[in-house]
């Protein structure tokens, strides 16, 4: 059902791709000023998600709609700003330029040396945008999404070949942007980078929400623990006791999953008096990620009746 409360909203949406049902029914809403983080698998539907909130495609059923309008709406789609996971961008054109020519679609864009320096392209701005490096094009795909000043930001896997040092500015900004009062749709296969930034989280699996919630939901939804020590005991035998889901050795260390942490501790301590460094952490976001889309693979997309 439509909710006012959104400002991006699918409502029931289906959209096939000829047999293909890449989005299955799906609601999803997105609310002022949060950041909502889409995971999934490949294929699982997350593109198909934000090109409809974009207009890009039609739905098949349901209702899909931005700042309570249509997406094609010129109005509704001044206010937002985006980054898809390919750009065609003219190839000889200079940085500046192309930040000029995406401010000069906006009716009160930003200015472009802001969005340059929000997006750490400000060194860049004389190179040509075809001989930047893949991690420097999508920095400044970035500063684009910046230039009319969104209200809604839309990122489809925004650091995808960045490395550390670019990853972590790109996630100050976004920070920044949401402390401002921007709203974004994230999406994301940097387990990590939904932990760091994300308000809400909706998982999608074959083209349908199997969950949805903030980060520590979506971990306390997994039942494991994970006990961290140093041994000399053999993984073997620990991986035989009982409540014991899985155990193995990472950098001299051995990691334990299991759902009866107490137990297992205490089988531990038992076994080697010698055990050091012994840390019980609670699962990460990782594990919980894999729990939840576990039960959805190898289920076919193809719908059974053609549509
Ligand atoms: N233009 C298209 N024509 C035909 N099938 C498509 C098209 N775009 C997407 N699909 C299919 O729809 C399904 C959903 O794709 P989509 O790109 O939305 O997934 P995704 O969750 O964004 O995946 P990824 O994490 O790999 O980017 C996939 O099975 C994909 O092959």
């Amino acid at each position: 059902m439509h909710n006012d409360s959104y400002i991006a909203q699918l409502d029931g949406v289906t959209k096939r791709y000829g047999q293909l049902v890449a989005l299955d029914g799906i609601d999803l809403g997105l609310r002022r000023g949060e950041l909502l983080a889409l995971l999934g698998p490949n294929g699982a539907g997350k593109s198909t998600a934000i090109g409809l909130l974009l207009g890009l495609h039609r739905a098949d059923s349901g209702s899909v709609s931005l700042f309570g309008r249509d997406p094609q709406d010129i109005e509704a789609r001044r206010r937002i700003g985006v980054m898809l996971q390919s750009a065609a961008l003219p190839p000889t054109l200079k940085v500046g330029e192309l930040l000029k020519l995406t401010a000069s679609y906006y009716p009160s864009p930003r200015d472009t040396g802001e969005a340059a320096a929000m997006a750490g392209v400000d060194d860049l701005l004389g190179r040509r945008y075809a001989a930047l490096s893949g991690g420097q094009q999508r920095r400044v795909q970035f500063a684009m999404a910046l230039c009319g000043r969104p209200e809604l930001l839309f990122l489809d896997e925004p650091t995808v070949g960045m490395d550390i040092d670019a990853r972590q500015k790109l996630w100050t900004a976004i920070r920044q942007l949401v402390a401002d009062g921007c709203s974004v749709v994230l999406t994301t296969h940097y387990l990590e980078e939904a932990e760091a930034l994300a308000d809400r989280v909706c998982v999608i699996a074959h083209g349908k929400v199997i969950s949805e919630g903030s980060v520590d939901a979506l971990r306390a939804r997994v039942a494991y623990r994970r006990i961290r020590c140093t041994t000399s005991l053999d993984t073997g035998v620990v991986a035989a006791w009982p409540g014991v889901a899985e155990c193995h050795i990472e950098q001299g260390r051995m990691f334990v999953s299991t759902a009866q942490p107490e137990n297992v501790v205490r089988r531990l301590l038992a076994a080697d008096a010698a055990l050091t460094d012994l840390e019980v952490l609670r699962a990460g976001l990782a594990e919980a990620f894999t729990e939840l889309t576990r039960d959805n693979d190898d289920v076919p997309v193809v719908e059974k009746e053609a549509a």
